[in-house]
């Protein structure tokens, strides 16, 4: 009789730039899903990562260190990650060797923040493609660091970065704005937080840039820019506040969705689990308002600030 085909396995692969939170991200993931009762495997794929604050159960330093890489090869830490990466690639067999004990967990991959591997660099996205042909479904989890909201200009690199991500890696995609809780102290935004989740009307942010001179001589290049966004139209945001469970749980509920966790059988479905996956733009657009008036002051109790500093 043949054997029992091999269960799906679920998972996350966390990608973003540098110091966007990925590590801190998948400790607060792991700790949440171990709160609902998931059994998690936190598998690091970044060799520059040092001091991991989750317990780690694999680790891609145990195949090839990257200090090892750049005195041998004499690399700089980019190009030194670069061919860590197509080295773990060259060597999967010792990847799913690792991962094949760990079954049934859920997993988590805190991938390296280094941009290329995820807008024109192969060897990651094979890496996930591989993962897949072993029935492991992941979602990409890209986070985007909130202060890009601050500065339009900032903003349509992200969105541009975001749309080459997306499409590069060729995975189920969602896109986090991190560190929410920051977003006041990076400065004022000119438009609704929604704004930026949705990616709503560019061209409102072509006119912010355009009474900047700086920003005046780019005018053409920004429009295609914004134009090449728009028709696509891909992109789009969920804010992320890691110390937050409501935040974890929405992006947790958009991630199982994507990757189609959510359809099946292997916790007990909530109630609100399954409506969340059923419901589409007016929760995602309520949630936002939700998370707008918590960590962003309203323009009256801006006014009230601004008046008792004078
Ligand atoms: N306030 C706040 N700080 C955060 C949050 N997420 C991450 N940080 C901080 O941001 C810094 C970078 O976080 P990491 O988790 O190391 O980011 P990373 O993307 O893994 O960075 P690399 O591995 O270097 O690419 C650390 O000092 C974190 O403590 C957040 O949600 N809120
Ligand atoms: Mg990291």
């Amino acid at each position: 009789m043949a054997g029992a085909a091999p269960a799906t396995a679920f998972g996350q692969a966390v990608i973003g730039p540098p110091g966007s939170g990925k590590t801190t991200y998948c400790l607060g993931m792991s700790e949440f899903l171990r709160a609902l009762g998931r059994r998690v495997a936190v598998v690091n794929l970044d060799p520059a990562n040092e001091g991991l604050p989750y317990e780690c159960a694999v680790d891609v330093g145990e195949l090839v260190g990257l200090g090892d890489v750049m005195d041998a090869l004499r690399l700089g830490p980019n190009g030194g990650l670069l061919y860590c990466m197509e080295y773990l690639e060259a060597n999967l067999d010792w990847l799913r060797a690792k991962l094949e004990p760990l079954r049934g967990h859920y997993f988590l991959f805190d991938c390296p923040g280094q941009v290329e591997l995820c807008t024109h660099h192969a060897a990651l996205r094979s890496i996930f493609s591989q993962m897949a042909q072993w029935d492991l479904r992941l979602t990409a989890v890209h986070l985007v660091d909130s202060h890009y909201c601050t500065d339009p200009a900032k903003f349509i690199s992200v969105l541009c970065t975001s749309l080459a991500t997306m499409l590069h890696v060729e995975l189920p995609h969602v896109n986090l704005l991190s560190k929410m809780d920051l977003i006041e102290h990076y400065g004022k935004l000119a438009f609704n937080l929604d704004y930026y989740t949705e990616v709503l009307d560019l061209s409102y942010l072509l006119e912010h840039l355009a009474s900047d001179p700086f920003f005046s001589h780019y005018r053409q290049l920004n429009e295609k820019l914004v134009q090449l966004i728009e028709d696509y139209s891909l992109v789009s945001f969920i804010p992320l506040n890691i110390q937050d469970k409501d935040s974890i749980q929405r992006v947790l509920q958009a991630v199982d969705k994507a990757n189609g966790y959510c359809f099946g059988i292997q916790e007990q479905r909530s109630l609100e689990a399954m409506m969340s996956a059923a419901m589409g733009a007016d929760f995602h657009f309520s949630s936002t308002l939700g998370i707008q008036e918590k960590y962003l002051a309203s323009p009256d109790q801006t006014a009230e600030q601004e008046a008792m500093q004078l």
